[in-house]
């Protein structure tokens, strides 16, 4: 198993924790808008890492991000694999072409 599938296997058995042994439990407990909250700080942190941050720094803030995502995707109930599914889906088709695409609409 990978890292973000035993991460994702590891957030949904920490959901039902209590709050005062689990981060991912006490997240949960704050409801929705902090989750988001959070997912928003670390975005924040993590493009200020790249722009004035070092490499150390910048992993660190990118795996805050992906860790809060994470979080955010369970508590709306969104496998991990629906979110690589599309991921999936888009491969092979570029960025531009798909923009252009949606443009002539
Ligand atoms: N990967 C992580 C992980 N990355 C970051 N964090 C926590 O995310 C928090 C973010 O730091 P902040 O200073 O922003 O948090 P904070 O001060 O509590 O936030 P505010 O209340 O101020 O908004 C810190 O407490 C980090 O320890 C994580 N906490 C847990 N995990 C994984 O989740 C698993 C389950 O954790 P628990 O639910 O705590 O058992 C762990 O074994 C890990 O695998």
């Amino acid at each position: 198993m990978d890292t973000l599938a035993r991460l994702e296997t590891t957030i949904a058995r920490r959901r039902s924790a209590s709050p005062d042994s689990s981060y991912v439990a006490k997240l949960n407990a704050r409801g929705l808008p902090k989750i988001c909250e959070k997912v928003g700080e670390e975005a924040t942190e993590t493009v200020i890492a790249a722009l004035t941050g070092g490499d150390t720094e910048l992993i660190g803030e990118a795996a805050d991000l992906l860790f809060h995502l994470m979080v955010l995707l369970s508590a709306k109930g969104i496998p991990l694999s629906d979110v690589l599914a599309e991921l999936d889906r888009r491969e092979g088709t570029s960025g531009l072409d798909e923009k252009a695409a949606r443009n002539t609409d």
